[in-house]
Parts: C-alpha cells; structure tokens; sequence
C-alpha cells in the first residue's frame, strides 16, 4: 500500500505497509515507482517520501524468498526513478531505515531524519552483497568513514551521527520536510532540476569543455532567469514557470 497527498506544488508519499514496518516487496516498488511517476507528470515541485508508523522502511521483505518475482530489478528500477526524477526528493526518515529502506534514503535528494530514526545496511549479517551505486552514494554522502563502519562492520548509524556525516540534511519529523519541501518548491525549477543532475553525476561523464558548458548554460537559460531579475526589481516573490 502506498498512500499519496498533496499540499500546493509539494506531493507526500507514505509508505504504507505498518505491519511490516514499511518493508519492501515487489508490488511496494511498483507502487512507489508509479506514485513517483505521477507526481512529476501532474507538475509537483517537490516530493516528501515517508513511512506510516514508527519505521521509515525496514527494506526488503523477509516474510518470504528476498529474490522472488523478480524484486531486486523492480527495486533498482524504482530506486533510479527516484534518483532520477527532475525535481527534488525529500526523505521525512521518520524511523528506522534498513538495508532497501537506506538505499531509498540515498535515492531521494535531502534527508530530514527524525532524532529516533536509524540507517543500517545490514548486507554482511545476511549474506547480501551490496551494489556499487549504494556504496558510492554513501561515500558520497556519508563519507568513507561512516560507509565503512555501516557495510564492514554492519553497525547502524543513528541520527545525530548521520547528521555530522552529513548523510542527513536536518534532524526533524514529517513537517520539518514538508516545510522545507514548499520553500524548495518556490525556487527556480530548470536551476534544481541542473543542479541535480550534476550532484547525480556518477562520474563517467567527460567534464564538459567550455565550449560544452557554455552551450549547456545556454541551453538552461530560461525565462526564469528574467522573471527572477524583474521580482528583485518589482520587490517581490518570483513566480517561476520553468519545468
Ligand atoms: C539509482 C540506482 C540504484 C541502484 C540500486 C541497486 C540495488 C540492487 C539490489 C540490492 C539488493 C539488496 C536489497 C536490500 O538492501 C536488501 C535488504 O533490504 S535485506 C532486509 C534488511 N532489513 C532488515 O534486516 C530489517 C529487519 N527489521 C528490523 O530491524 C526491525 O523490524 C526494525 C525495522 C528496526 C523495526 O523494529 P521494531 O519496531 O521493533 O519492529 P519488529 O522488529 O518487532 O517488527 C514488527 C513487525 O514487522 C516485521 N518486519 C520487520 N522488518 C521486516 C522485513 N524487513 N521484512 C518483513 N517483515 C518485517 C516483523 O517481522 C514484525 O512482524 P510480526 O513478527 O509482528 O508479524
């Protein structure tokens, strides 16, 4: 079960499986990844990601075979939906947040983590390898410090410690990232949607050469850019149109 809401330019998803502490089989991917897709197409600006009850996500479900019907493609399909979406993701990690339920984390763009909540990546105490993608982004997140002592010594890491790592933007609860995600969702769309593409780079593109870059600059110049000169100029909000 997914439940879906929304509030202005900024659309909530819930996790919606609290017997099972939000835990993730095949048909919960699809449900997610379809939710996602329909925020975008219905021109949300932001979207909040969270679970019901007292768990973010306890990741895959182990009521039954991890692997069956196809589940790890679906979830790598659904986790490159989020990833990749044009406009911003902020996790509301309202609790624990383990093994899938991390990787969802590191999917979205922001994390506002809820002071009880956790991240582990229990792989090494189940006897599942871990992909490159979720290594990398947590490095990139959290640094090799914290990624190391999450993977190889399969140890959680608690809120305060994912806050000074930096794998969590802000400690807070469901609201504190709804807040946030209506600001974010006033800002300037083609600039979010640039920036994330860059801070997604994996890092096998080519940096683009000047020529590449200018061309790129220009191909992002929008209305925006005078819409939002006009509204210092006028004294007021800008009222962006760009998607
Ligand atoms: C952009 C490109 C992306 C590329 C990505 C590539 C991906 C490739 C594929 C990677 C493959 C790996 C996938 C994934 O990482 C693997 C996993 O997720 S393994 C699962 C790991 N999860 C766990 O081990 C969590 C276990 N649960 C807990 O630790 C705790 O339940 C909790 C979450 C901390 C909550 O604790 P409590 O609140 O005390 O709740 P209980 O423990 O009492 O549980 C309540 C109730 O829920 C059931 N339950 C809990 N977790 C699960 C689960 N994972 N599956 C099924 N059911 C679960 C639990 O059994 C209880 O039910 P009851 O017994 O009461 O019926």
């Amino acid at each position: 079960m997914i439940g879906t809401s929304r509030d202005g330019d900024v659309v909530t998803i819930e996790l919606q499986r609290e017997e099972r502490r939000n835990a993730l089989n095949t048909e919960q991917c699809v449900l997610l990844r379809d939710a996602v897709d329909e925020a975008v197409a219905l021109g949300a600006r932001a979207i909040v990601l969270t679970g019901q009850g007292s768990a973010f996500c306890a990741g895959a479900d182990l009521s039954g075979d991890v692997y069956a019907d196809g589940f790890t493609d679906t979830l790598l399909e659904m986790l490159h939906t989020i990833d990749s979406t044009p406009i911003p993701v902020i996790a509301a990690v309202n609790g624990p947040a383990v093994g899938a339920g991390t990787q969802l984390a590191l999917a979205s763009d922001l994390r506002v983590v809820a002071p009880d909540a956790h991240f582990a990546i229990p792989a090494a105490k189940l006897g599942i390898s871990v992909d490159t993608w979720t290594v990398k982004r947590l490095v990139s997140l959290a640094g090799g410090g914290p990624a190391r002592t999450m993977l190889l010594g399969a140890e959680s890491l608690t809120a305060e410690e994912a806050l000074t790592a930096g794998l969590a933007n802000k400690i807070g609860d469901l609201a504190t990232a709804q807040d946030w995600a209506k600001r974010i969702a006033d800002l300037a769309p083609l600039s979010l949607r640039h920036l994330k593409m860059v801070f997604n780079d994996d890092g096998t593109q080519d940096d683009p050469t000047p020529e590449q870059l200018s061309a790129l600059q220009a191909a992002w110049r929008s209305e925006d850019m005078d819409e939002a000169r006009q509204a210092r100029w006028e004294k007021r909000q800008p009222e962006f149109k760009g998607r």
